[in-house]
């Protein structure tokens, strides 16, 4: 079910005697409305149903919210306007239908020029967002080609076992890209081999998945990373970019259902999100599987809200011009 923006949350600290550039986010944010011009419009998927199907520790649905609240004293640091556009709740058991609704949302926000950036929610947030992007693609951009690149200690490859979870999105995406005759283009970063089996490995193999290893990613590699990533972008017309919060280390990220013994620094994940950002190919961002259950005096909302910050800045900073 849709939910309309709770516009309480959006609240903090005012400096008013500094103007417009003393501003923060919930000054600025507005709820979104369907004659809204094209801005930044923020959309949660209130969900653990992908979490419990994957057999981890739910709470994630409860992510919207506590990330709002983590992201409303952020400086408003660009004029891009700033939506609610509420959230997607998924009802006792039934992902397919969220899913589903979270895509027909997207859709409508990319048709309205608006840059979705969509919190979870486990990352089964995944499948609406793709198939969000890919119905706005079908209806506006037929010719392009569009590539996922997700940021994760884990590949996301299982098979629907029967049904989808946090950890299948990008088989689902796969098999719907092959029953529609389009490329899967996957790019994972910070894929651990603690974390995920050969069987897991093999798929991605097939599938033709680009992976680039947690380990691989080291202050000294950092340009070959960043090259690879701008590849990986060189090859396709339109970026999908999720990030699943366990790429971070377990101490700085332990509010998900599985941390991250290694993780990639937030040093080093920081550089290679700009990369991406950098490309103006990105429609879409989302962020997946903070849960603040497990979160400690809402230390890991702070470092999400740190990435959603360098997201919003990295894309109203830049026009999507080649969309
Ligand atoms: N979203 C992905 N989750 C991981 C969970 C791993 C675990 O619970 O240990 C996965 O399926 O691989
Ligand atoms: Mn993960
Ligand atoms: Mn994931």
């Amino acid at each position: 079910m849709l939910q309309l923006a709770d516009m309480r949350l959006w609240r903090g600290r005012t400096d008013t005697e500094d103007g417009r550039a003393g501003e923060r986010w919930h000054q600025r944010i507005a709820p979104l409305q369907l004659d809204s011009p094209p801005g930044v419009a923020i959309l949660g998927f209130a969900s653990d149903e992908g979490v419990r199907r994957n057999k981890g520790r739910i709470g994630a649905a409860k992510g919207p919210r506590v990330l709002r609240l983590a992201m409303a004293n952020l400086p408003a640091t660009f004029d891009a306007p700033l939506y609610d556009a509420g959230n997607v709740r998924v009802q006792k058991d039934d992902l397919e239908s969220a899913q589903s609704l979270l895509g027909a949302r997207i859709a409508e926000l990319l048709s309205g020029g608006h840059f979705p950036l969509v919190l979870g929610g486990g990352h089964e947030i995944a499948f609406g967002s793709y198939l969000g992007i890919a119905r706005w693609m079908r209806e506006q951009h037929r010719d392009k080609t569009l590539g996922i690149i997700n940021f994760d200690a884990h590949l996301d490859l299982r098979i629907p076992a029967p049904k989808g979870s946090s950890g299948t999105p990008f088989y689902q995406i796969a098999e719907q890209c092959e029953i529609n005759g389009r490329p899967f283009n996957y790019l994972c970063v910070g894929a651990a081999d603690s974390a995920n089996t050969p069987a897991l490995y093999q798929r991605a193999n097939e599938l033709g998945v680009r992976v680039i290893r947690d380990r691989e990613i080291t202050a000294w590699n950092l340009e070959s990373v960043q090259e690879r990533i701008r590849e990986f972008i060189r090859g396709v017309d339109i970026v999908y970019l999720t990030v699943c919060l366990d790429v971070l280390p377990a101490a700085v990220m332990p509010a998900v259902s599985a941390p991250a013994g290694r993780g990639v620094s937030l040093e080093l994940l920081e550089p290679l999100l700009d990369t991406v950002l950098a490309s103006k190919k990105v429609c879409l961002a989302d962020m997946a599987e903070y849960n603040p259950y497990f979160d400690i005096e809402d230390r890991a909302a702070r470092t999400a809200a740190i990435i959603a910050f360098l997201i919003v800045n990295g894309i109203s900073a830049l026009p999507q011009s080649t969309i």
